[in-house]
C-alpha cells in the first residue's frame, strides 16, 4: 500500500477518578495516499479518540503513528506543531467557526496560526486568492462578508471545509462532518468531499451514519477498541 499514514497498536485510555477507562485497545489503520476511509463504529466507541490522535490533537498511551514514514512519537513538539497545522486539515460536527470573524477571515486564520498576534495585513496575496477560490468552490463566493452566526448550519460546514484547505493539507481528517445537518445540506457537504477525494486529497472520516460512510471508498469499524 502507498500509505500516507499508518497507526499501530494503537492504545488509549482516560483517566476517570480512580478508574481508567480503556478506549482503543490495540488499533491499528493504514491509509493509502488518496483513500477516502469512513471509520464508522457506535456511539462512545472511540472513533473521535482516533481521529484526535491522527491529527495529534491527542496522544495515545502507546502505539505508533507513522505518517509519511515519520513516527510522530519521535518528532519535535515543533515539527508536531508544524504537522498539526500544514500536513492536516480538520473538519468538526460543530465547525467551531470563531464568531468575531467573518467567512473570509475564518478560512484565512490556519494561515497565520504559527502567529500570536492576527495580521491580516501579513497574509500574502497568493493566500488571499486562495482562500477566495476555496470559498469559490464550496459555493460560498457571495458570503465572504457574513459572520458566522449569518449563515446556515451547510453554509458554516462549508466555510469549516475551506478552511480546513487553506494550507493545502495531505490528510483530511472530518469528524461527523454531516452530524448536524439535514440530509440534504449533509449531502451536499459529501458532494464536495468526494470531488476533492476524486482531486486527490486524502480523507478520513469519522461517522456512525452508513448512509454517510457509503461516500467513501472503504469502511473500517471500530468495536470493543479494535479495527
Ligand atoms: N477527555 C475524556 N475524558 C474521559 N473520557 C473521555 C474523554 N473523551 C472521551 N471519553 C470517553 O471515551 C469514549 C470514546 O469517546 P469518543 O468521543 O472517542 O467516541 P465516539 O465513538 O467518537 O462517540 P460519538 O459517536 O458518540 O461521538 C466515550 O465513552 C467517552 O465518554
Amino acid at each position: 500500500m502507498n500509505s500516507i499514514i499508518k497507526c499501530e497498536n494503537i492504545i488509549k485510555s482516560y483517566k476517570m477518578g480512580q478508574t481508567r477507562l480503556q478506549v482503543l485497545k490495540g488499533v491499528n489503520l493504514e491509509t493509502a495516499r488518496g483513500e477516502f476511509v469512513a471509520v464508522m463504529g457506535s456511539s462512545g466507541s472511540g472513533k473521535s479518540t482516533l481521529l484526535h490522535i491522527l491529527g495529534a490533537l491527542d496522544k495515545p498511551d502507546s502505539g505508533e503513528i507513522i505518517y509519511e514514514g515519520t513516527n510522530l512519537a519521535r518528532i519535535s513538539a515543533a515539527r508536531l506543531n508544524a504537522y498539526r497545522n500544514k500536513q492536516v486539515g480538520f473538519v468538526f460536527q460543530f465547525y467551531h467557526l470563531l464568531d468575531e470573524f467573518n467567512v473570509l477571515e475564518n478560512t484565512l486564520l490556519p494561515a497565520m496560526a504559527s502567529s500570536s498576534v492576527i495580521k491580516w495585513a501579513a497574509i500574502s496575496s497568493d493566500i488571499k486568492k486562495r482562500a477566495v477560490s476555496l470559498l469559490e468552490k464550496v459555493g460560498l463566493a457571495d458570503r465572504l462578508n457574513h459572520k458566522p452566526h449569518q449563515l446556515s448550519g451547510g453554509e458554516r460546514q462549508r466555510t469549516a471545509l475551506a478552511r480546513a484547505l487553506i494550507n493545502e493539507p495531505r490528510l483530511l481528517l472530518a469528524d461527523e462532518p454531516t452530524g448536524n445537518l439535514d440530509w440534504q445540506r449533509g449531502s451536499e457537504i459529501l458532494t464536495l468531499l468526494k470531488q476533492l477525494n476524486k482531486e486527490g486529497q486524502t480523507i478520513i472520516m469519522v461517522t456512525h451514519d452508513k448512509k454517510v460512510a457509503d461516500a467513501a471508498d472503504r469502511t473500517v469499524v471500530i468495536q470493543d477498541g479494535k479495527i
